[in-house]
Formats: C-alpha cells, sequence, structure tokens
C-alpha cells in the first residue's frame, strides 16, 4: 500500500466514527433517583468522609487502584522528537488503549505543557491522588531521569518512565533470546548502542544487570568516551576509556541497539558486524534502517523493529500493561529492578512456549521460537498472565510490597479471567 493510502488510512481510524480512541464507561447503575442518591450526593459523602479517615479506603471505594495516569510533555515523542504537549495526545491515547487492550488497566491520558523539571513535578504530584500509577512518556533526556527521581521519591504508587524501563525490560528480554537462538555468550558481547537518551541509557543500564559488559554507546555527536568534554553524567556511565573510529567501533560487533532516529547508522556497519548478528532498529515509527535493507545485506541477521507490521516487534507494548498491572495488584510502592529483571525473563520464557492458534491466526503465518519470532506477540493474552504475576511476586519479595497471604496460582487464575 502506497504511503499516501496508509497515512489517510491512519487519520481516518483517529477521526471515525467518533475522534480520538478512548473514552470512559460508568460502572454502576444510574437509572433511578435511588441509583443517583447513591451514586452522587447524599450517597457520595459516606465513601468521601470514609476515605478523610483512612486514605487506603480510596483503594476500596474509587476507581483508583485500576486507574493510571500516561503523562508526557511532548519533548521526545516517538522519534518525532520535540513535537510539542497536545501533538502527543495520540500517542498518549495510544498507550491507554493498550493499557486497557493488554491488561485491563484504565487509563487517562493527560498533556503537560511545560518544559521546566520543577513545573512538570509539580503538576504530576497534585494529581498523583486520583491514581493507582503513573506512567511518564515521551520526555526527553536529561530531563527525564531527574523527573523522574523527583516523583519516585516522593509518590507512594509505581511512578515509571516507560521509554526508559519499559523499553530496556523488553529489550534485554529480546537481546536474551537472540543471544540463544544466535549461540551468543551475553557475557562475550560487544553491543553497539546508538543513540544516548532516555530508552538508550536504561537499556544500556539492564543489559548490564544480566551479564554484558562490553557497550559502546554513541549520541548525536559520536562514541561516547572519556576524552569528551561534553559529556552529561547519564552519558558518562558509558564512557569508553579510549577514542575509538566508526570503523572500529561496528566491527565485530554482535548486537546493535538503534534507539535513535532514521539514518543514525548505514548498511555499511551492519556489514562489518560479526556473523549472527542481532539488529534492533528501534527508532519509531520510522527505523534506523528498514528491515528489507538489513536482510538483504546480512541474511544471516537477527532483525528486529518497535513496529507493528514486521516480525519481531521489540516494543514496550510488551512490558508498561503488564509492568503496571502486576504492581498495583500488590499495591507496590515502585518498580524497581528486581521487577523489571522477573518481567524481562517472563517474557523471555513465553516465547519459548508452544504458540496458540489464534495468534497464528492474527499474525497470518506460523510462529515458532527462532529466528523470526524472538519475543511474543503483543496479542499473546498469555503475557498479562506471566509478566504481571512474575513482577507482582518480585515486587513482594524485593520488599517493594508489603501485602500478605499473597496467593501466585490464585492470581494468575484472577488475571487470565481479566483478559478475555
Ligand atoms: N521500540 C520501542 O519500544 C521504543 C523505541 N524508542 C525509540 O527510541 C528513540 C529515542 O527515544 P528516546 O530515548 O525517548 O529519545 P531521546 O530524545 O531521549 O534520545 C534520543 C537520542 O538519539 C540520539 N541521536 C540523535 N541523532 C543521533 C545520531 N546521528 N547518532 C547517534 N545518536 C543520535 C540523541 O543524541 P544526543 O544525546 O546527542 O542528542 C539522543 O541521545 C525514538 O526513535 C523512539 O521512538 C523509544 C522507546 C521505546
Ligand atoms: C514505543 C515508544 O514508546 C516510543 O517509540 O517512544
Ligand atoms: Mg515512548
Amino acid at each position: 500500500m502506497s504511503k499516501k493510502k496508509i497515512d489517510k488510512e491512519a487519520l481516518d481510524y483517529h477521526q471515525f466514527p467518533q475522534p480520538g480512541k478512548i473514552s470512559v464507561e460508568v460502572t454502576k447503575a444510574v437509572e433511578t433517583q435511588k441509583d443517583l442518591s447513591l451514586a452522587y450526593t447524599p450517597g457520595v459523602a459516606v465513601p468521601c468522609l470514609e476515605i478523610e479517615k483512612d486514605p487506603a479506603n480510596a483503594y476500596k471505594y474509587t476507581a483508583k487502584s485500576n486507574l493510571v495516569a500516561v503523562i508526557s510533555n511532548g519533548t521526545a515523542v516517538l522519534g518525532l522528537g520535540d513535537i510539542g504537549a497536545l501533538a502527543s495526545k495520540p500517542v498518549m491515547e495510544g498507550k491507554g488503549v493498550l493499557f486497557k487492550k493488554f491488561s485491563g488497566l484504565d487509563a487517562y491520558d493527560i498533556e503537560v505543557d511545560t518544559k521546566s523539571i520543577d513545573r512538570f513535578c509539580s503538576v504530576v504530584s497534585a494529581i498523583a491522588p486520583t491514581f493507582g500509577g503513573i506512567n511518564l512518556e515521551d520526555i526527553k533526556a536529561p530531563e527525564c531521569f531527574e523527573i523522574e527521581r523527583r516523583l519516585v521519591d516522593e509518590l507512594d504508587i509505581p511512578v515509571m518512565h516507560d521509554d526508559q524501563h519499559g523499553t530496556a525490560v523488553i529489550s534485554t528480554a529480546a537481546i536474551l533470546n537472540a543471544c540463544e537462538i544466535a549461540n551468543k555468550d551475553i557475557e562475550k558481547l560487544k553491543i553497539v548502542v546508538v543513540g544516548a537518551g532516555a530508552a538508550a541509557i536504561s537499556c544500556a543500564r539492564l543489559y548490564r544487570e544480566v551479564g554484558v559488559q562490553n557497550i559502546l554507546m554513541l549520541d548525536s555527536k559520536g562514541l561516547i568516551h572519556q576524552g569528551r568534554s561534553d559529556l552529561n553524567d547519564f552519558k558518562r556511565e558509558f564512557a569508553t576509556h579510549d577514542y575509538m573510529t566508526h570503523d572500529e567501533i561496528f566491527t565485530n560487533a554482535d548486537v546493535i541497539v538503534g534507539l535513535s532516529r532514521p539514518g543514525t547508522f548505514h548498511i555499511e556497519d551492519v556489514k562489518k558486524m560479526c556473523n549472527n548478528p542481532i539488529i534492533f532498529t528501534l527508532a519509531n515509527p520510522t527505523p534506523e534502517i528498514f528491515p528489507e535493507e538489513t536482510r538483504a545485506a546480512r541474511p544471516d541477521a537477527i532483525v528486529a523493529t518497535g513496529r507493528s507490521d514486521y516480525p519481531n516487534q521489540v516494543n514496550n507494548v510488551l512490558g508498561f500493561p503488564f509492568i503496571f498491572r502486576g504492581a498495583m495488584d500488590v499495591r507496590a510502592k515502585e518498580i524497581n529492578t528486581q521487577m523489571k529483571l522477573a518481567a524481562s525473563k517472563a517474557l523471555a520464557e513465553l516465547a519459548k512456549k508452544e504458540v496458540p492458534e489464534y495468534l497464528h491466526n492474527i499474525h497470518g503465518r506460523e510462529l515458532q521460537y527462532g529466528k523470526e519470532y524472538i519475543i511474543p506477540s503483543p496479542f499473546d493474552k498469555r503475557l498479562v498472565v506471566e509478566i504481571s504475576a512474575a513482577v507482582a511476586l518480585a515486587a513482594i519479595e524485593s520488599g517493594a510490597s508489603d501485602m500478605k497471604n499473597f496467593d501466585l496460582d490464585e492470581y494468575k487464575k484472577e488475571l487470565a479471567s481479566r483478559v478475555k
């Protein structure tokens, strides 16, 4: 289909039959005068006073426990850059759709029109009582690191910047499986991360957690190395001791992870990689290099993108709905590294299980663990069961949640019943 036709289809999808992609539903009967007197005044005053007495009652009498805020200031929207808060709204509504569809969580999208860290944090912390969790989205680096740190410190509900940690969780799972398929040892990998922003820095941190030792990171000025005087503290964490030429960086690399924008590395770079390379071009909507070109140059490669229209969709949709579901269900106070690693491992393991029939049909091809299927499909109904349960358990074991009498098997049954 031509680009013009796809663009028109995308606009029509968003405009008709009503503008946007998400709406609010009423969950109680409001048909009679009696119903109204319970839903609204005078009945509504009773739960208000119960919550005033004990704030935990908000989880019992309001929608808080199942409600996530998807919040952006529009400064790094997909790979489109700083397009502003309002223009980010279709993406934020989209994240809300994915929360609801894949994990049953309700979501409000909130676009905050400010680039000031102080102002952004004060808006988010002021509205936080409404929500059981806060998913920060598409906020550029380095501001995103300070924003997330402050909000995590201040709030007692899970706060996670999806582009950082959702992406880290899912790309770590994809790397673990790609290495297994390509018979590569994680500890001996040479990984080139192209990009040094929100997603790249947090992904590289989680790769280290699973044993990766050799990471070279590039930003718009080239290799991050100690000889540079323009590095912030986050980039400095990944600075190599010595300068390397462009050729040296890519020669014999096992893995390239693109988290930047289109055209930041090239087919010539891919050609220099070692045998059976792993090439993830994750920029959205346009990848650094399209898979057709990558595969033509390197038929031995395992290739992934962030998009829904190619095999191996390495996209944080495989992470955030399920991470928040698990964290919120056990009232975790934070989303820590143990929870992220548990999510990554559960995601990686799920790809190895036999694939249900409905997924072959949705994708129009046979899905089987291997080069063309390194990570589960977003439509896999087992994701919510496996990942959310792993996250909830890790929250309890790591002390992020103090929930007592947690029954993992019962919880898994409940999760399965939530997503039809
Ligand atoms: N597939 C997925 O699930 C996800 C994909 N992404 C994609 O990752 C990309 C980055 O997102 P995010 O981290 O949030 O954005 P940021 O704005 O925080 O980071 C963008 C990074 O790209 C770097 N960059 C720009 N040009 C080049 C270049 N020529 N060579 C190397 N690096 C370059 C920037 O360098 P500098 O620091 O010098 O400005 C910056 O470090 C986007 O395309 C986004 O769509 C993000 C999250 C999830
Ligand atoms: C997928 C996503 O969150 C991004 O590209 O920003
Ligand atoms: Mg994003």
